[in-house]
């Protein structure tokens, strides 16, 4: 039988700004097996960075537990979700957040030193096909580029998992479908679990799993019969 990875349980996640309590996360189980891709989609403020934080110890849930593995983070301190993040998830953002004064190279291998077993930092940019461009800056490179770039630190650690929001929204299709076939080949070789968060819907099919969120909830969740490489799917 596959292994649950993650484990979510009757999360709820409530935010207070004053007398106003917003509720981001009201009632969210979900469970992803080890390997596995899931796309995240549902309209903005609908729960998924929430979620997609909580997840990866960057934020607590008000109630509600999270599982990954055997470690139980609800319970975990500032110091144990630090050394959570460090030793098991890689982030991928939107925006690519690398040193601008760094080369490729150097971004990736900042990760390495404080990795406990990551790979060489030129065999993670050589699996996103960026190899020949290890020594350029980030103003070097495209957008595109820069993403494969970020990616290459998230799974340079050898990540358990890899939460990605919103990976391709700041990119054109074209560019997008490259730094998706990125993770499917990420996914494929190191056999990382994935929850991917989009506004295109039609990633959707590149996905083992989609849930879709609204109003703090997972109003649906549906597994892909057959799934389509990046390369077939356009937005
Ligand atoms: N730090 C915060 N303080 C107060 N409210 C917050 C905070 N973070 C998120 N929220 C609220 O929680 C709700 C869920 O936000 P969240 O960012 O998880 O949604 P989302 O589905 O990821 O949206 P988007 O697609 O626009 O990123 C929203 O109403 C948002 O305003």
């Amino acid at each position: 039988m596959a292994e649950v990875l993650f484990q979510v349980d009757g999360v709820t996640k409530t935010y207070r700004t004053g007398d106003v309590e917003v509720w981001a996360l009201r009632g969210v189980d979900l469970s992803l097996e080890r390997g596995e891709m899931a796309v995240l989609l549902g309209p903005s403020g609908s729960g998924k960075s929430t979620l997609l934080n909580i997840m990866g110890g960057l934020d607590r849930a008000t109630a509600g537990s999270v599982r990954c593995a055997d470690h139980e983070l609800t319970g975990f301190s500032e110091r144990q979700l630090t050394q959570f993040r460090r030793d098991h998830i890689g982030f991928v953002f939107q925006f690519y957040n690398l040193i601008p004064s760094l080369t490729a190279y150097e971004n990736v291998a900042l990760v390495t030193e404080i990795a406990s077993n990551p790979m060489d930092a030129g065999e993670a940019l050589d699996m996103v096909g960026l190899k020949d461009r290890m020594d350029h800056f980030p103003a070097q490179l495209s957008g595109g580029e820069q993403q494969r770039v970020a990616i290459a630190r998230a799974i340079v650690k050898r990540p358990d998992v890899l939460l990605c929001d919103e990976p391709t929204g700041a990119l054109d299709s074209k560019t997008g479908v490259l730094v998706l076939d990125v993770l499917c080949r990420v996914n494929a070789e190191f056999n990382t679990t994935m929850a991917i968060i989009t506004h295109n819907a039609a990633i959707r099919q590149i996905a083992h799993r989609v849930f879709s969120f609204r109003d703090g909830r997972i109003e649906e969740s549906s597994t892909n019969a057959v799934r389509l490489p990046p390369s077939a799917v356009s937005w």
